[in-house]
C-alpha cells in the first residue's frame, strides 16, 4: 500500500565493533513524508551519518526496519539507492570536469533525458548563482562552489527521498540562502528531504520537523514550534564576562552554561525588564562586557536536551557586541 511516508525507520540499531565498540544508533524511529523537510540535528559522533548510510544500504543495521518509498531498504539496497538521492558529507571529486558537465553527467546516469537534464542543470546553476564558475575546470573552483555543485549533482534528477549531509558546509551566507530555497522547492515538488546538520540556525530556517539525535538516540522529534513551546514565556540572557570578575546573576535568572568567557541563563519574560536594568548596571560598573536578551530559540532547546554542545552552536549567528540589546 502506498503511503505518504517516503522514509519510515523503526527501531534501528547499529554497533560498530572494535576497541570497546560504539553503539552508533540505539533504537532510532524516524519518518520523512512527501513534501516535508526533516532535519536531523546532532553533534559530532551523534550517529547521523551511520543512520544515513543504513538508509542507502552502505551499512548493514544490527536490528530494525527501513522502508523507503514502499520498499524494504535493508533487503533491497539497490532499490533504496535508486529511490534516494544523497549528498554525502565529502564531495565526490570531479577533477577533469566543469561543474555544469558534472551536474549533467549525474543527471544522465540517473536516467534523466538529455534535454530535461540540460534544462534542470541550467536552472540549478542560475538558482544557486553558480553561473560564473559553471564552465570553469573543477580544479579551479572554491570549496563553497564545489559544495554547491555537489548539491546540484544530487538534485538534478532527484529520487523520492533526498538526503543532504551538511550541504551548506563552506557555502557563503548569500548562496546558503539560495540553497535553502532549493531545498524547500524539492519538498514543494513532492520529495521528502532529510537534512543532516550541526547548524541549529539552519535547522530553524529550513525544516518542517526536527529530530535531535544524541549518542544514537532520538531525544526529541517535533516541529520547531513544538520543540520551542515549553520555553515560551522565557528569554535567554547571554553575557560576555570581564576576565577575572566573578559573575553573580540577577536572582530571577536561572543559570545555564558558562564557558570561554560567555555565560547564558534563562529568565521569565515578566522579569525581563528587571534583568535588563541589572545587566546595564553591571556593564556600566565594568563587571560585564556586554549582554543580550533574546527569545528562547531552538538552540536553547538543543542545549537543554544535549548539554552545552559547542559544536551545535558553533555556526549560530553571534549577537551584536554593543553595550546591550534587548529583543
Ligand atoms: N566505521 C566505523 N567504525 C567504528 N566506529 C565508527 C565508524 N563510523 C562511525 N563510528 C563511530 O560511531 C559513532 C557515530 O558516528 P557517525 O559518523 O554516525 O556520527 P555523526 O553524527 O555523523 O558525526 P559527524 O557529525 O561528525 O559526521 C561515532 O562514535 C563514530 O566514531
Amino acid at each position: 500500500m502506498r503511503t505518504d511516508n517516503v522514509l519510515t525507520v523503526r527501531g534501528l540499531r547499529k554497533r560498530y565493533l572494535g576497541r570497546g565498540g560504539v553503539q552508533a544508533n540505539d533504537g532510532i524511529d524516524l519518518d520523512v513524508s512527501a513534501g516535508q523537510v526533516v532535519g536531523l540535528l546532532g553533534h559530532n559522533g551523534a550517529g547521523k551519518t551511520t543512520l544515513v548510510n543504513q538508509v542507502v544500504g552502505l551499512v548493514l543495521p544490527d536490528a530494525g526496519t527501513i522502508h523507503l518509498d514502499g520498499t524494504d531498504a535493508i533487503a533491497q539496497p539497490h532499490l533504496a539507492r535508486e529511490r534516494a538521492s544523497i549528498q554525502a558529507q565529502a564531495n565526490v571529486p570531479i577533477t577533469g570536469l566543469t561543474p555544469r558537465r558534472a551536474i549533467e553527467l549525474v543527471g544522465r546516469i540517473r536516467g534523466g533525458s538529455p534535454g530535461l537534464v540540460r534544462r534542470r542543470a541550467s536552472t540549478l546553476i542560475d538558482a544557486l548563482d553558480l553561473g560564473p564558475w559553471a564552465d570553469t575546470p573543477a580544479e579551479k573552483v572554491s570549496g563553497g562552489i564545489a559544495r554547491l555543485t555537489a548539491f546540484a549533482m544530487t538534485v538534478v534528477h532527484p529520487g523520492r527521498l533526498v538526503v543532504l549531509d551538511e550541504p551548506t558546509n563552506d557555502v557563503d551566507p548569500v548562496r546558503r540562502r539560495l540553497l535553502w530555497q532549493q531545498i524547500r522547492a524539492l519538498a514543494d515538488d513532492g520529495r521528502g528531504v532529510l537534512l543532516v546538520t550541526h547548524n541549529v540556525r539552519e535547522a530553524e530556517r529550513v525544516v518542517d520537523r526536527l529530530a535531535i539525535l544524541d549518542h544514537g538516540v532520538v531525544l526529541a522529534d517535533d516541529t520547531p514550534a513544538g520543540l520551542t513551546a515549553p520555553l515560551h514565556g522565557s528569554l535567554t540572557v547571554e553575557v560576555d564576562l570581564v576576565p577575572d570578575v566573578a559573575l553573580t546573576w540577577h536572582p530571577a535568572v536561572r543559570a545555564g552554561t558558562n564557558a570561554r568567557g560567555r555565560a547564558t541563563g534563562t529568565v521569565s519574560a515578566v522579569h525581563a525588564a528587571d534583568v535588563v536594568g541589572w545587566a546595564q548596571n553591571e556593564v556600566e560598573a565594568g563587571r560585564l562586557e556586554r549582554y543580550a536578551l533574546t527569545p528562547a530559540s531552538l538552540e536553547d532547546v538543543y542545549v537543554t536536551l544535549v548539554g552545552d554542545g559547542q559544536h551545535a552552536a558553533a555556526d549560530a549567528a553571534t549577537p551584536g557586541t554593543g553595550a546591550g540589546e534587548a529583543a
